[in-house]
């Protein structure tokens, strides 16, 4: 066999087929590594002075290849590998958990409001079914409800002195199911049941002329001087810019009502009007008196400002929540005249009682219409004709009428005080019970003489 020349290679040593070699010697060269297996054939001069080679028959053993696949490293790489991974896998949960948390506390006045338009909706559906005279509300007329609390600053709730309402809070106000009811010169008006099934009216003024301060005052003193008709203010809040009241929920409407929209001609008889009449004069005489000298009008007394209560007797609502102004020239009055603004107001409601129609409605102006027919001595035509054909006495009629013309002077001074006014109607109404009771008398003579008559 021929000697194979030396071959220098460069770093390893190429994997051979050394089977058939007879001789081979890599000595003094650059290479190394593991050296090949020659079965004893070759004796270490084949490698010598070879520093990078071990292995046989050289002296030099090899060292165990770290193996990178081997058995224990794989074993240690993949425990750490499931810690880390659990590891994030916990900080992950952790923090996603906290962020939620932090953004539920944020919206949670939005997720409580979104839970009061719930249940509004939910009180509408059962009103729109159970009652014949609910209103349909509007995502508007729920919008303005559900910021009331941007509204009034969620400045806190005053409760006055009404055991109805006690404890009450803001909050359980605004939670509790409210229907909208209708919408007035100052704002609308909502039905609210509260916890215990009592309904309140709360009324929302906006953009009014009142300031914090004096609607505070005015509240107050409105609390302090009670009449039974006079409905009460149970509780109120306020702003700058508007302010809340509540009042017991009136189920039997208005006196507007009762005169305008009654659907079923329910039966309104002239001893009835006079009595009304009688009674908010007398209602507003008292409390004229009482808050004379704090300058606290009614301010906006109209008929759909009389609620009817639960025995159908009238009471005068929403006292003193209005800047008083002059019905001439819509200028605000001074002072002195703001209790004659009222008794023009009233003499309005006197008109539409005698009348039955409604003032400035249609473009029918009734205050400025009654004048001009009594004047041509027509003034039978002014009557509701469900009086005439009653058979109610003309002569009241005729002398209810000059009150309220009296009231309806267009100069503040002339007009009467309500105390006057009062006493006035009073006499026609003692007037109207005398006549009653000698029509009752008659009546009952007559029984007993046919029943004597053989
Ligand atoms: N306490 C109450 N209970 C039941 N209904 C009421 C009560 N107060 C007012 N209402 C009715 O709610 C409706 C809206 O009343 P609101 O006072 O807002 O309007 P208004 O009287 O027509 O005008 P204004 O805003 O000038 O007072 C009216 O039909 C009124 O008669």
């Amino acid at each position: 066999m021929d000697e194979v020349p030396v071959v220098q290679f460069s770093n390893e040593t190429p994997e051979l087929d050394f089977s058939n070699l007879v001789r081979f010697n890599v000595s003094n060269s650059n290479l190394g590594g593991v050296t090949p297996d020659v079965s004893g054939r070759l004796d270490s001069s084949s490698f010598s002075c070879n520093l990078e080679f071990c292995g046989k028959p050289l002296s030099k053993v090899c060292p165990v290849p770290p193996s990178p696949h081997g058995e224990s490293g794989s074993k240690v790489s993949s425990r750490n590998q499931f810690l880390i991974y659990s590891l994030c896998g916990v900080l992950g949960f952790v923090s996603g958990f906290l962020l939620a948390f932090m953004l539920r506390k944020k919206r949670k006045p939005a997720i409580e409001k979104d839970e009061v338009a719930k249940e509004e909706v939910e009180v509408d559906e059962v009103n729109s079914k159970d009652s014949g005279n609910s209103s349909e509300v509007s995502d508007g007329e729920n919008e303005d409800w559900l910021s009331i609390e941007r509204g009034t600053g969620a400045s806190s709730l005053v409760v006055l002195s009404s055991p109805l309402v006690e404890g009450m809070t803001f909050k359980e106000l605004l939670r509790a199911p409210a229907e909208w009811v209708g919408r007035g010169n100052t704002g609308s008006l909502y039905r609210v049941r509260l916890v215990g099934g009592v309904d309140v009216a709360v009324k929302r003024v906006k953009n009014w002329e009142i300031s914090k301060e004096e609607f505070k005052r005015r509240m107050q003193r409105i609390d302090q001087v009670k009449h039974p008709n006079v409905l009460p203010p149970l509780a109120y809040c306020c702003s700058e810019q508007e302010g809340l009241l509540v009042y017991e929920f009136q189920q039997n409407g208005s006196l507007f009502s009762l005169l305008h929209e009654s659907q079923n001609n329910q039966p309104f008889n002239w001893g009835s009007r006079v009595s009304v009449a009688a009674k908010i004069a007398e209602a507003l005489a008292f409390t004229h008196e009482s808050l004379q000298k704090d300058g606290i009008a009614h301010g906006n007394l109209k008929s759909s400002n009389i609620m009817l209560n639960k025995d159908m007797e009238p009471c005068i609502s929403e006292y003193g929540l209005k800047a008083v102004k002059n019905h001439q020239n819509q200028s605000i009055i001074s002072q002195t005249n703001n209790f004659k603004s009222d008794v023009y107001g009233f003499g309005v409601i006197l008109l539409e009682l005698l009348a039955g129609n409604e003032v400035q409605s249609d473009g029918f102006d009734l205050a400025s219409w009654v004048p001009s027919v009594v004047s041509e001595e027509l003034t039978v035509e002014v009557f509701d004709r469900a009086l005439v054909l009653e058979g109610a006495s003309e002569e009241r009629m005729v002398n209810l009428l000059h009150v309220a013309l009296k009231c309806l002077s267009p100069f503040p001074d002339v007009r009467p005080s309500i105390d006057q006014v009062a006493t006035m109607i009073r006499s026609i109404k003692e007037e109207e019970e005398e006549e009653e009771e000698e029509e009752e008398e008659e009546e009952e003579e007559e029984d007993r003489s046919i029943s004597f008559d053989p």
